[in-house]
């Protein structure tokens, strides 16, 4: 009897289709047995990225996205491609009965109208929207290990929810006060060309960008909604830092009742007790990209300030690894039953 589940990756060009690869070489049970690219279709992965050389995924095949294909060797598939391409081929997946991690925005918002006013782009799939799991494993971890199509989170709103969850669900803040400022590398933008992505034009810079408009705007208030159990609508800000990974989001809320850090460290340090990857740490210490870097771990700084009644939350995370294919393969052992650490235990990569 074979030992492993046969494992696809759709779009194994990008960034992170590169990482989902990178954590796969030392999964004990997940195997990538085909990988797919439009243009580098017949080639092996070893052929475009020399650094697989002499790992196990070196002779993996790239294929065009095909669903018979796919569908014929694999048991899981992940889709590491744009929003409004990973749906229809979420949809020919499932209907041959293949699971489907979708990396893409495609499955998040569970009001199709949201989707398309936020996004611009027409929903095509709307019956597989009250099927999709949002796969963020601290919340709903129990959904997730019954889900045929997980609708992998963004890296901006992992790094909200995480932040914002425990004041919201104890009531800590106010709903109707809350600015989420949050830095990116440049990885977050995606592997393909774009003037806005070179390194002149990123290197030596620090912009902020989309300021109110962010698209991952109404995820962020899908999701702590749940948590305050009352629609919150809250501000949304975006800039680009020089830096590969990470991302760091500074949220400023506003207390309901005046509170010390050590009440609020205390209601953080409970909330997340049991969670492998979320590590509030010691009060006064701040999160840093680079104590995050390619892990699974989401820091949560915190600093209380009596004048202005302001709580403010800090966290950090890998955009490529926690904030979309860490997730994505931590989702994927829930799902087939697995210890959902398994093959995540890699250390920071510092510098
Ligand atoms: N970068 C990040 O930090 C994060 C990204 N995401 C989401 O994950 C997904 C992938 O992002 P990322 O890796 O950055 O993107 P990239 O632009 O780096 O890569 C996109 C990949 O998709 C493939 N692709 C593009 N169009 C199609 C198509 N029509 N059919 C099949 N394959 C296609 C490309 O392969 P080829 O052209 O070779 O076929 C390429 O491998 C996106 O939806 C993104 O929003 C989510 C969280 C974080
Ligand atoms: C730095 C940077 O450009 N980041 C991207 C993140 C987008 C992303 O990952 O989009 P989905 O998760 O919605 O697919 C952006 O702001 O558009």
């Amino acid at each position: 009897m074979e030992q492993y589940i046969k494992t696809g990756l759709v779009g194994a060009t990008g960034y992170t289709g590169m990482e989902l690869a990178r954590l796969m070489i030392g999964h004990p049970v997940f195997k990538l047995v085909l990988a797919t690219s439009r243009k580098e279709a017949g080639k092996t992965l070893v052929d475009i990225f020399p650094h697989l050389q002499a790992t196990i995924l070196a002779d993996v095949p790239l294929v065009s996205p095909d669903p018979d294909v796919l569908a014929k060797e694999c048991d899981l598939v992940f889709l590491a491609v744009p929003h409004g391409t990973a749906m229809n081929i979420a949809a020919e997946l499932l209907a041959r009965k293949v699971r489907v991690i979708d990396l893409s925005a495609d499955f998040r918002l569970h009001d199709a109208g949201v989707y398309e006013a936020w996004y611009n782009v027409t929903h095509t799939q709307q019956q597989l929207l009250s099927q999709a799991v949002y796969g963020l494993p601290e919340l709903y971890a129990q959904d997730i290990a019954h889900a045929e199509l997980i609708a992998n989170p963004g890296c901006y709103p992992t790094s909200a929810i995480l932040g914002l969850y425990p004041a919201l669900q104890q009531g800590l803040i106010k709903t109707e006060d809350i600015v989420v400022d949050s830095k990116s590398g440049a990885t977050g933008a995606g592997r393909k060309a774009s003037v806005s992505s070179l390194f002149c034009e990123v290197n030596e810079n620090f912009r902020a960008y989309n300021l109110g408009q962010h698209r991952h705007t109404p995820e962020i208030e899908q999701e702590v909604s749940v948590a305050a159990s009352t629609p919150v609508t809250l501000s949304f800000n975006t800039h680009l830092v020089p830096i590969d990974r990470g991302i760091l989001s500074t949220i400023y809320t506003r207390l309901n009742q005046p509170a010390t850090l050590t009440a609020v460290h205390d209601l953080f340090t409970r909330f997340y007790a049991h969670k492998s990857w979320v590590r509030v740490l010691p009060q006064g210490a701040l999160p840093q990209t680079k104590w995050v870097r390619g892990t699974m771990f989401c820091d949560i700084g915190l600093a209380v300030d009596p004048r202005t009644d302001r709580l403010i939350i800090v966290t950090a995370i890998d955009n490529l690894c926690r904030g979309a294919s860490g997730q994505a393969l931590a989702n994927a052992n829930i799902m087939f039953g697995l210890d959902q650490t398994l093959g995540l235990h890699g250390g920071t990569l510092i510098p």
